[in-house]
């Protein structure tokens, strides 16, 4: 796979795991989890069994297919398959590919339980389950699901949990689930990267998408991802954006999953530049070139800061991440800033002169390279000829005009959101996005982990200074997943 050596993670937990230790894994984002925990899978496992002998759990389906695909190149050469099963895909497809055998299954928890209700999946042989993503599948939002498919497996059997943030809390409830557990930190002063560069903007919530189209005019990043609150708000950007002329489109958890994965290969390939997403996209998804990561809101809380974060600067890359944050939040950014151990940078609102600085400096560098091409023998003599009635220089400058994509002031849509802020009161149940459960607003801040100021909150105030139910904010900003 052209790997030289192992990184950290890799180096401390394979040995660990080929043990047939219980493990929880923790690594900043992007340094080779997947591969910490599927070499060692593959190694024990076996091509002769027709058992599943190993199953991986994620949280969104585009991860279940990210890591099933990774843990089939490494297990190439002992001809072990995995078998990616999620949500949104056929499921009498999925039950003849399990009739095949494969050794390893990557599922979302859904689907996954799906299938145990059928008998359509045989758990038995199984020997090791993964939980990546661990603390977000242990997150309230999914915790009863897991619940229900550990009681499904063999009680002998290894448990290993990965992801870049584990809160103590999780931590806890883990261990319900483990024997033994090694914890294998990989020790970092910040919860984040040191090779992603930090800043954030002040910006009230009205100019927000301005400023943005100012910073894509600037940066002209090679792949973006842009994270919005809610699934309306990631409609109403990539909208928005195509309106003034920028290559997006939008994946959160409601489109049907053809597009899901139309929308995601667009942006592998580089046919649109700028995927706008929900916290869907937040977790685990390894695309290379990256560049920038724009909050276009502040995230919830420090773990989805530090998995937005992640989606650049992976691997040893460089990366920018870029939140814009209201002034009504400045105190939500302290907040994330003190978990992760991590000052963002401040920097000024980017002007207009500075966006068309941007865009005349990527026409100045196509036009160059187009210099430095073939094929320009035959516009010389028209070239000539233009010179004969203009200046050079009116005549470059023409050029250079109609290259360059000039700020666009077309109108655009979106609703404003409420501010975030600390104090609020603590995420329930029905807030992350499996609907109401009994109980589930009184038990506030249970199962969750502490933040600063918590249980002194009072419901945030909407723009206009009226104060929303709880139960219409927590619909509104209820985590999407699958
Ligand atoms: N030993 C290695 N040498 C070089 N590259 C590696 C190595 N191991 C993994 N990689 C590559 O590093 C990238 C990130 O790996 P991976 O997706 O496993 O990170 P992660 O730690 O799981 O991140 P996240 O917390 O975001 O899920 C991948 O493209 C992977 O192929
Ligand atoms: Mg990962």
């Amino acid at each position: 796979m052209g790997f030289e050596e192992a990184t950290p993670i890799q180096e401390e937990t394979i040995p660990v795991v080929l043990q047939g230790q219980d493990l929880i894994g923790q690594a900043q984002t992007g340094t080779g989890k997947t591969a910490a925990f599927g070499i060692p899978l593959v190694e024990k496992v076996s091509g002769e069994k027709e058992q599943i002998q190993a199953v991986v759990l994620t949280p969104t389906r585009e991860l279940a297919v990210q890591v099933a695909e990774e843990l089939n190149k490494i297990g190439n050469v002992k001809r072990i398959t995995a078998l990616p099963i999620y949500g949104g895909q056929d499921i009498t497809r999925q039950i003849r590919a399990l009739k095949k055998h494969p050794q390893i299954i990557v599922a979302t928890p859904g689907r996954f339980m799906d299938h145990m209700n059928r008998r359509t999946i045989r758990l038995q042989g199984v020997e090791m389950v993964v939980l990546d993503e661990a603390d977000e599948m242990l997150n309230m939002g999914f915790v009863d699901d897991i619940k229900a498919i550990l009681k499904e497996m063999p009680e002998e059997r290894q448990t290993l949990l990965f992801s870049a943030t584990m809160p103590r809390p999780i931590q806890e409830i883990a261990r319900n689930f483990m024997k033994d557990p090694v914890t294998i930190s990989i020790k970092a002063k910040e919860l984040t990267v040191p090779n992603i560069v930090q800043h954030y903007m002040e910006v009230p919530e009205k100019q927000k998408f301005d400023v943005l189209c100012r910073l894509l005019d600037i940066h002209s990043p090679d792949l973006a991802i842009i994270f919005g609150r809610t699934k309306r708000r990631v409609d109403e950007l990539s909208e928005a954006l195509n309106k003034r002329g920028y290559g997006a489109e939008g994946i959160h958890g409601d489109l049907n999953q053809a597009k899901r994965d139309s929308v995601l290969r667009k942006f592998k390939e580089g046919t649109i530049e700028v995927l706008v997403a929900t916290d869907v996209a937040a977790r685990g998804l390894d695309i290379s070139g990256v560049t920038h990561v724009y909050n276009f809101d502040i995230p919830q809380d420090s773990e989805s800061y530090v998995h937005r974060i992640g989606r650049t600067g992976r691997a040893g890359k460089t990366g920018l991440a870029i939140t814009l944050v209201t002034p009504r939040e400045i105190d939500h950014l302290r907040y994330i800033e003190k978990t992760t151990n991590r000052k963002m940078e401040r920097r000024p609102v980017p002007t207009l002169a500075e966006a068309i600085e941007g865009q005349q400096r990527l026409t100045v560098e196509k036009l160059m390279e187009t210099v430095g091409s073939d094929g320009l023998t035959m516009y010389k003599s028209l070239a000539e000829q233009l010179l004969d009635d203009v200046d050079s220089v009116s005549l470059v400058a023409a050029a250079l005009k109609m290259l360059t994509k000039e700020p666009d002031t077309t109108p655009v849509r979106l609703t404003e959101e409420a501010p975030l802020r600390v104090g609020k009161k603590k995420f329930t149940d029905q807030s992350r996005g499996r609907g109401p459960r009994p109980g589930a607003a009184k038990r506030g801040g249970g199962g969750g982990f502490a933040r600063a100021g918590q249980g002194k909150g009072r419901p945030p105030v909407n723009p206009r200074g009226r104060r929303e139910r709880d139960t219409s904010r927590d619909r509104a900003w209820g985590r999407d997943r699958d």
